[in-house]
C-alpha cells in the first residue's frame, strides 16, 4: 500500500500559513493582498478553477476580483483590462485564464502582464528567472508538486526524476525546479522513444500530459513516488468522472507514495496561487518603500 499524498489536507495547511501571514501584512502595513482573475469565454475547466479560487482566496483573507469577458473579446479589449490591472496599486496578482479563445494571442497577453504581478509565473521574465536560478514567482502547479514531494523526501539530491510532458505551464517549470533541487531530470514527451523504460528508472515520476490513465503499473519502479498532475474528465458508465494521467488502481500497489485525482495536485495549485499572491504583495510593498527612499533621499550630512 502506497502512502497517499493528500492534496486536500496539505493545501489546507498551506492556506492556514498564507492566512496567518496575510493577517500580519494587514496589521503591520494595512495592505490586503488582492488577486485579479481574467476569464474570457466559458471554458469548463477554467470555470471550476475560478470557483475554487474564489473560495480559497476568501479563506486566506485575500481580496479576489473577477473580470469575465465575452468569448469574442478582441486583443485590444483584453490588453486594456490587463493594463488597467497592471497600473492599479491595489491589485497585487493578475491571472489570465488559459486557454484563451483562438482569436487571442496568449504569448502577447502573458508578456503584457506586469512581471511583479505575474502570480502564474508565465511571463518570459519569470520563466528566465526560474531557468537561471534567480528568485521569481514560480508557476503554481509545479510549486504545489514540489511541496508534495517534500512530504516524502527530505532531500531530493541525486534522485532520478522523470517528468512526462513538456508544457510551458507544468512540464518545463517542473523540470527546472527538480533540477534546482539537485535531481537528475529526464523530460519525456510524444517524440520520446521507450518512455516506459525511462519511467521505470525513475525514483520520482511527475505525469503532466493530459492523457487519461496513461501511466501503468509496469512503468513504475517499486518504491517510486508518483505525482499525478492530470485532471481529465472521462465518462464511465454514462457518468462524468475525473481521472489523472496515472492509472491509480494499478500503480498504487507498486509506488511508495502517490497523489490522488481529484484531491491531489489540483487543490495544491490553488493554494500556491494564494501563496504567490502573498509573495507578490510583499514584494510590491518592499519596492514601493525603496522607491520612496529614492525620491526622498535622507539629507546628506553637510561636510566641513
Ligand atoms: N492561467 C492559468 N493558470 C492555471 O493554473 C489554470 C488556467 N489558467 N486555466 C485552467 C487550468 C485548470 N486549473 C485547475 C486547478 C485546480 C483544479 C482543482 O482544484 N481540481 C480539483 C477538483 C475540481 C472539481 O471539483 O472538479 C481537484 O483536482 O481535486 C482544477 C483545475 C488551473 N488552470
Amino acid at each position: 500500500m502506497a502512502r497517499l499524498i493528500d492534496g486536500k489536507q496539505l493545501s489546507a495547511q498551506v492556506l492556514v500559513e498564507v492566512a496567518t501571514e496575510v493577517q500580519q501584512l494587514k496589521a503591520e502595513h494595512g495592505i490586503t493582498p488582492a488577486l485579479a482573475v481574467v476569464l474570457v469565454g466559458d471554458d469548463p475547466a477554467s470555470q471550476v478553477y475560478v470557483r475554487n479560487k474564489v473560495l480559497r482566496a476568501e479563506e486566506a483573507g485575500i481580496r479576489s476580483i473577477e473580470h469575465r469577458l465575452e468569448a469574442d473579446t478582441d486583443q485590444q479589449t483584453l490588453n486594456a483590462v490587463v493594463d488597467q490591472l497592471n497600473k492599479d496599486p491595489e491589485v497585487h496578482g493578475i491571472l489570465v485564464q488559459l486557454p484563451l479563445p483562438k482569436q487571442l494571442d496568449e504569448a502577447q497577453i502573458i508578456a503584457a502582464i506586469n512581471p511583479a504581478k505575474d502570480v502564474d509565473g508565465f511571463h518570459p521574465l519569470s520563466v528566465g528567472a526560474l531557468a537561471s536560478g534567480q528568485p521569481s514567482l514560480v508557476p503554481c502547479t509545479p510549486l504545489g508538486c514540489m511541496i508534495m514531494l517534500q512530504q516524502i523526501h527530505n532531500d531530493l539530491s541525486g534522485k532520478h526524476a522523470v517528468v512526462i510532458g513538456r508544457s510551458n505551464i507544468v512540464g518545463k517549470p517542473m523540470a527546472a525546479l527538480l533540477l534546482q533541487a539537485n535531481c537528475t531530470v529526464t523530460t519525456v514527451h510524444s517524440h520520446t522513444q521507450n518512455i516506459e523504460a525511462l519511467c521505470r528508472q525513475a525514483d520520482i515520476v511527475v505525469a503532466a500530459v493530459g492523457r487519461p490513465e496513461l501511466v501503468k503499473a509496469d512503468w513504475i519502479k517499486t518504491g517510486a513516488t508518483v505525482i499525478d498532475v492530470g485532471i481529465n474528465a472521462v465518462e464511465v458508465d454514462g457518468r462524468r468522472k475525473l481521472v489523472g494521467d496515472v492509472d491509480f488502481a494499478s500503480v498504487e500497489p507498486v509506488a511508495e507514495a502517490i497523489t490522488p485525482v481529484p484531491g491531489g495536485v489540483g487543490p495544491m495549485t490553488i493554494a500556491c496561487l494564494m501563496k504567490n499572491t502573498l509573495t507578490a504583495a510583499r514584494a510590491q510593498l518592499a519596492s514601493v518603500a525603496s522607491k520612496d527612499i529614492e525620491s526622498n533621499p535622507e539629507p546628506t550630512a553637510a561636510v566641513g
